[in-house]
């Protein structure tokens, strides 16, 4: 029978040691269809005030690479980019063997329920999928930049009441990572020591 004392410390060591992965050390495997859906799964259970669920996750199957490719690239000669820079960008949509897209949708006007909060659920959401995909033995990177809020890019993926968050790129590492730099634990809590009204 498994210890559940030691499957906790496990589950916390593999927080611990999240990381990401950039395209550049993301080799094949990419996740199954089945990986994906259980990633999805834990995003689903990120804290969700009204359980809005105010984002979604739209993957970009290898065959779409090329069209997601161009629409990267009418969004570099957009923002005046150079023709190199121009195939660069271009070139970033054939990056790393799973693309996914997080997609939010904020409903404004919702009084027990501001839209801070639901931003809160979209980046916890995209957190658990990262931590899943990295406990599963993925690595993975969250990349936006500009032309995620560029037309050329946006209208691909969103609906007129949706924003394009980000990329997240999936595969398996090609190697081992460098340690991340230390956290400062303490920097990032304190205690409060009370401040009645007057
Ligand atoms: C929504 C979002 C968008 C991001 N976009 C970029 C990006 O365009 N370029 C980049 O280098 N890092 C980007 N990052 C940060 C990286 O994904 C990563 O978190 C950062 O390099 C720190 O690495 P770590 O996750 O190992 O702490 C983004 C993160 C988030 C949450």
């Amino acid at each position: 029978m498994p210890d559940p004392a030691a499957s906790r410390s496990t589950a916390l060591q593999g927080l611990l040691s999240r990381h990401s992965v950039g395209p550049r050390w993301l080799t094949e495997p990419a996740p199954s269809t089945g990986q994906l859906e259980q990633a999805v799964a834990c995003a689903l259970r990120a804290p969700d005030h009204g359980l809005l669920v105010p984002w979604r996750a739209v993957l970009v199957p290898s065959e779409q690479r090329d069209a997601l490719g161009e629409r990267f690239a009418v969004f570099a000669a957009a923002v005046g980019k150079s023709a190199d820079d121009i195939q660069r960008e271009r070139e970033r949509a054939a990056k790393g063997p799973m693309l996914v897209a997080w997609v939010a949708h904020i409903i404004p006007d919702i009084a027990e329920v501001p839209e801070h909060e639901q931003w809160m659920t979209v980046g916890g959401a995209l957190t658990n999928f990262l931590n899943a995909m990295h406990l599963m033995g993925f690595g993975a990177k969250t990349l936006s930049g500009r032309k995620c809020q560029h037309p050329a890019v946006t209208e691909a993926f969103c609906a007129a009441d949706e924003q394009l968050v980000a990329f997240i790129c999936v595969g398996t590492p090609s190697q081992v990572g460098k340690p991340r730099c230390a956290d400062n634990v303490a920097a990032a809590w304190s205690q409060w020591h009370g401040n009645a009204p007057a």
